[in-house]
């Protein structure tokens, strides 16, 4: 008899958690093919009343710190080691802050089984400091571990995903199989997948929707008008895609049209944590790093560290003219330019100077 796949969510915040309870649930009605347990790699955390979060997860059955009020399958378990949660796994799911990929995969470097895959939920890249090329999530994971590693990107802000709202999410996927597998774990009717084979553009507009995000709630933050708002979304929107292009041509042009492109960019700049942060940054002069460390209890923005790896990448291509909204955001991250500069700069953007 062939032994049921096992899985391990590596991570465990605000969508580690989501994702982890969604798969667990999805696992119960497949049975024999999946083992029933899903592990979930937590990085161990001491409460405020001195108690563990990994045995507040495993007892509550809720991330108390991380998802609160939503309650995960009982067969959800929250494991501190991270070798332990990977051992025998046949299925990673990736899902932490961008900036603890490198480090993450070190450590498990040659603890994984070569017949393993894996998928990225993580929206974020580096930029090689060497040779100023892209460096994506799921290279990092494929050439640190050894093994395949899809794409998965959408307008899926946790807490609704949490609440079984409808959304939809596209996948990037060359391989028949694990296109399957990743159908049979994450469809549902509330949330409905779709497949393309570009795991990369996938990922990177996952990655800089964050940045446009952030534009929107600088412009929101400073009252600027829906037209203005709309702008920045659809110039925003036209460097997304001319980035891309930097890297890679795509399959085909829907893919802007799917989940991974323009949905996620308007479900962000309507509520996700980056456009909230920036509009906050521009209404009160508090910087982003403050108000992600005294607001969000724990959980990370991922656009200003991408506007940083975005504007790098640019200059090291000689293209910031060409690309100003992403200028612009990454300057005002540093705080080296005013949010309005970003309004101010809008009419000289390069699309009106091309027929
Ligand atoms: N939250 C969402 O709505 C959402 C939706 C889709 C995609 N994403 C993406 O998923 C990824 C993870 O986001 P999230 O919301 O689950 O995380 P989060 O913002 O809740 O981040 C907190 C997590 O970071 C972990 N962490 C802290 N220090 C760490 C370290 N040194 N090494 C490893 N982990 C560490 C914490 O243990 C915690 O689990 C991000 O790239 C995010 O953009 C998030
Ligand atoms: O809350 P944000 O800004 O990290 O965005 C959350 C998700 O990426 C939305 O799809």
């Amino acid at each position: 008899m062939l032994s049921s796949k096992k899985i391990a969510i590596v991570g465990s915040g605000n969508w580690g958690s989501t994702i982890a309870g969604h798969v667990g649930e999805k696992v119960l009605q497949l049975q024999d093919e999946y083992d029933q347990r899903i592990v979930m790699w937590c990085k161990e955390e001491i409460l405020d009343d001195g108690s563990k979060l990994t045995e507040v997860i495993n007892e509550k059955h809720e991330n108390t710190k991380y998802l609160p009020n939503k309650i995960l399958p009982e067969n959800v378990l929250a494991v501190p080691d991270l070798d332990e949660a990977v051992k025998d796994a046949d299925i990673l799911i990736f899902v932490i802050p961008h900036q603890f990929v490198k480090q993450t995969c070190e450590e498990l470097k040659s603890k994984v089984k070569q017949d393993a895959f894996a998928i990225t939920l993580i929206k974020g890249f580096y930029v090689d400091e060497e040779t100023n090329e892209l460096l994506l999530v799921s290279e990092i994971i494929k050439s640190t571990l050894n093994i395949p590693c899809l794409s998965m990107m959408g307008a899926n802000i946790a807490k609704e995903v949490a609440d079984k709202v409808f959304c939809e999410a596209t996948v990037g996927s060359r391989d028949n199989r694990h296109s399957e597998i990743v159908r049979q774990l994450i469809d549902r009717p509330y949330f409905r997948v779709r497949f393309y084979p570009d795991v990369e553009i996938i990922e990177i507009l996952g990655a800089l929707k964050n940045v446009i995000a952030m534009c929107a709630g600088f412009a929101d933050g400073l009252k600027a008008g829906f037209n203005t708002r709309a702008a920045i979304l659809r110039l925003g929107f036209r460097e997304m895609i001319n980035f891309c292009r930097l890297h890679a041509k795509e399959s085909s042009p829907d893919i802007y049209l799917e989940s991974c492109g323009i949905a996620d960019l308007i479900a962000s700049a309507l509520g996700g944590r980056n456009y909230n942060g920036a509009k906050k940054m521009a209404e009160t002069n508090r910087s982003l790093e403050d108000i992600e460390k005294e607001d969000l209890n724990g959980q990370l923005l991922q656009g200003p560290g991408t506007a940083k790896e975005a504007y790098t990448f640019l200059k090291g291509k000689n293209l910031l003219d060409q690309f100003p909204v992403f200028r612009d955001a990454y300057l005002i991250c540093q705080g080296e330019v005013e949010p309005k500069q970003l309004l101010e700069n809008l009419t000289h953007h390069p699309e009106y100077s091309e027929k």
